[in-house]
């Protein structure tokens, strides 16, 4: 509890330590101005039912007006400043939140623990407790209803310490009662998420352009409304959970409080009839009595609210918390050095999955060398490369750059070494300039640059058919005059952001798998061109891509069957790759 105080109070003091300073006046304002009314009002009574002086009588009420003016004043100004920083932190909590989900070890972006945790995050500083905001509103009030606490306890103690006594029976029923209904919130709030990514899934993601043919084509559009009728009887089902067992504590609640107003003007009514006390008394002691009841009830409200926020708000800690070993790694890499890559006794398995996927592997890729990597579906040439990416850490054996286990690299120093093309890349509603430039968003733009970049990868003729050119958005989120790129076109785009990235190593995972034949044939005519003297891996169902590389790698049985150059392997007598060269080849015969 104390570290999720810490984390966020923490953050305030590094990035906006005048919040605190609101926090504080808000909190000494809001404790003073009761004083004014409770004590004030005392002295306007005894004086109309003593002497009635005018003089004083109007010194009274001045000082009532004025005392509460500048106080509701001061508070005014704190609150609005506060409500700023308030906004602030909300959208600066949430850009960590993303930055998070955007930068966090990559298998976690497909555990579902990992994924219900981000939205536990989420929620938990959304609804369930108002962030920042939510906090700072029950710290300020815990804080003011203490100070108001101690005062009023100090004048009751002094003139009637029976009614401590009544106040802190009804108080220990009131406070039970909110325990409760936390309980119940946290309950749901444990359910709660999981069920509501899976109605988000039926509701919202489900609508996305990407999935509309296969909604369309397929059984989509019933089997997802089922989805969503049954995600939302799990929601019902808690929601009337809550509601009804709140609803039953906040009756006894009620009940407690108005014994609780019963027993206190009951006994003060009678000191008042018995003569014990006069009316400037019985208002200042109904006036203590109630602030004591509701400041000591408000306090230990709080303290549970507080407790209550900071543990929706420690998910968001949790999450933020989740340790990232891929960045661990510190060294620098020298820009001089061409690449040499080495998979040593490399094995992986999928988090998930039982056996290996990969088993073994040994390969050395030098400098240079553009190796193509082949083999059936599913024999584990992409997660040869996502390896290589560091997407997945080796289970065991090392993969080393120039000699230097990549996981010893500075993480963001080794990525600009990559320029790849995976298979399900995916373009931004951006314009094109801006797509290609995210393959090295630091470097300053060329025009020239762009446009070779544009002839080279294809793209050039269906730019210049556009009336915005580079500047034309992909996609219509945000523009009607967006463009829905053809499979074909949205490859060449993929291909032009990985030149652009100018890296010593590319990687071509099914580069061409969407191209026609023509803008095939030229991919493979330009390949020297395109890849230049860098290390390629290119990965390919197309054998005939095979013929421009210099080394085959074949991908069977988890590791690497078969290594040589195209010749050697088709001459191989009951070779894998011999085997399906011929049946491709057969094809074309
Ligand atoms: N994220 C993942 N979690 C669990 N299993 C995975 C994951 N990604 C891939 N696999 C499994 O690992 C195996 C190898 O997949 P991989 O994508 O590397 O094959 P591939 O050789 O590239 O196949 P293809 O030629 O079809 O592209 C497959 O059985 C696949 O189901």
């Amino acid at each position: 509890m104390l570290k999720t105080l810490k984390y966020f109070y923490g953050t305030a003091w590094r990035e906006r330590p005048f919040y605190l300073l609101f926090l504080l006046a808000s909190i000494l304002l809001n404790a003073g101005q009761p004083f004014i009314n409770l004590i004030l009002s005392k002295y306007l009574l005894e004086e109309l039912v003593g002497d009635r002086n005018t003089e004083i009588l109007l010194w009274i009420v001045a000082g009532i007006v004025i005392g509460n003016l500048l106080f509701l004043s001061l508070i005014h100004v704190a609150r609005t400043n506060l409500a700023k920083y308030d906004d602030w932190f909300e959208r600066y909590f949430y850009d960590r939140l993303s930055l998070k989900s955007m930068t966090m070890d990559y298998p976690l972006t497909e555990n579902p623990e990992t994924l219900n945790q981000r939205r536990k995050a989420d929620e938990g500083m959304a609804w369930y407790s108002g962030g920042m905001k939510g906090l700072s509103e029950s710290i300020q009030l815990l804080f003011s209803y203490a100070l108001i606490l101690a005062g009023v306890v100090s004048i009751v103690a002094v003139m009637s310490p029976v009614l401590l006594i009544v106040a802190s029976f009804a108080v220990i029923g009131g406070t039970f009662t909110v325990w409760q209904t936390g309980k119940i919130q946290k309950i749901e709030f444990e359910k709660f998420p999981k069920v509501n990514r899976a109605f988000g899934y039926a509701t919202r993601n489900i609508l996305e352009v990407k999935f509309a043919k296969s909604i369309r084509l397929y059984h989509g559009a019933p089997m997802m409304r089922e989805q969503f009728v049954n995600t939302t009887k799990k929601c019902s089902d808690i929601f009337y959970y809550t509601a009804n067992s709140i609803g039953r504590w906040n009756c006894v609640g009620s009940f407690v409080n108005f014994l609780k107003g019963l027993c206190i003007y009951g006994y003060l009514s009678y000191k008042l009839l018995t003569g014990t006390i006069g009316i400037g008394d019985f208002t200042l002691l109904a006036g203590a009595s109630n602030s004591l009841k509701d400041s000591l009830q408000g306090l230990l409200n709080q303290l549970q609210e507080v407790h209550r926020k900071l543990n929706f708000m420690r998910e968001y800690v949790k999450f933020i918390d989740t340790e990232d070993t891929h960045r661990l790694g510190t060294q620098t890499i020298s820009e001089k050095t061409l690449p040499v890559i080495e998979f040593r006794n490399v094995s992986f398995r999928y988090p998930s999955m039982q056996g290996y996927v990969l088993k073994d592997i040994n390969i050395t890729i030098s400098q240079g060398q553009h190796l193509s990597v082949v083999g059936l579906n599913g024999a584990g040439k992409t997660t040869f490369i996502k390896l290589l990416c560091r997407l997945y850490d080796v289970d065991e054996g090392e993969i080393l750059l120039n000699g230097v286990n990549i996981k010893n690299f500075d993480y963001d120093a080794y990525i600009k070494e990559l320029a790849v093309v995976f298979q399900d890349f995916k373009m931004f509603a951006l314009s094109i300039r801006e797509n290609i430039k995210l393959g090295d968003w630091e470097k300053e733009v060329r025009e020239q640059d762009m446009e070779n970049i544009c002839v080279l990868s294809g793209l050039a003729q269906k730019v210049e058919a556009l009336p915005k050119g580079m500047d034309t958005q992909i996609y219509k989120y945000f523009d009607k005059e967006g463009i829905e790129p053809s499979g074909g076109e949205m490859q060449k785009l993929a291909i032009a952001r990985a030149l652009y990235k100018d890296a010593p190593i590319v990687i071509l995972d099914e580069p061409t798998a969407a191209l026609d034949p023509v803008a095939e044939y030229d991919i493979y005519r330009q390949f020297d061109t395109l890849i230049g003297g860098k290390t390629a891996i290119y990965i390919s169902h197309r054998l005939s891509s095979c013929k421009f590389c210099d080394k085959i790698a074949v991908f069977a049985d988890n590791t690497i069957k078969e290594y040589g150059t195209h010749e050697e392997l088709a001459k191989m007598p009951d070779g894998i790759y011999a085997e399906m060269f011929k049946a491709q080849a057969r094809y074309y015969a």
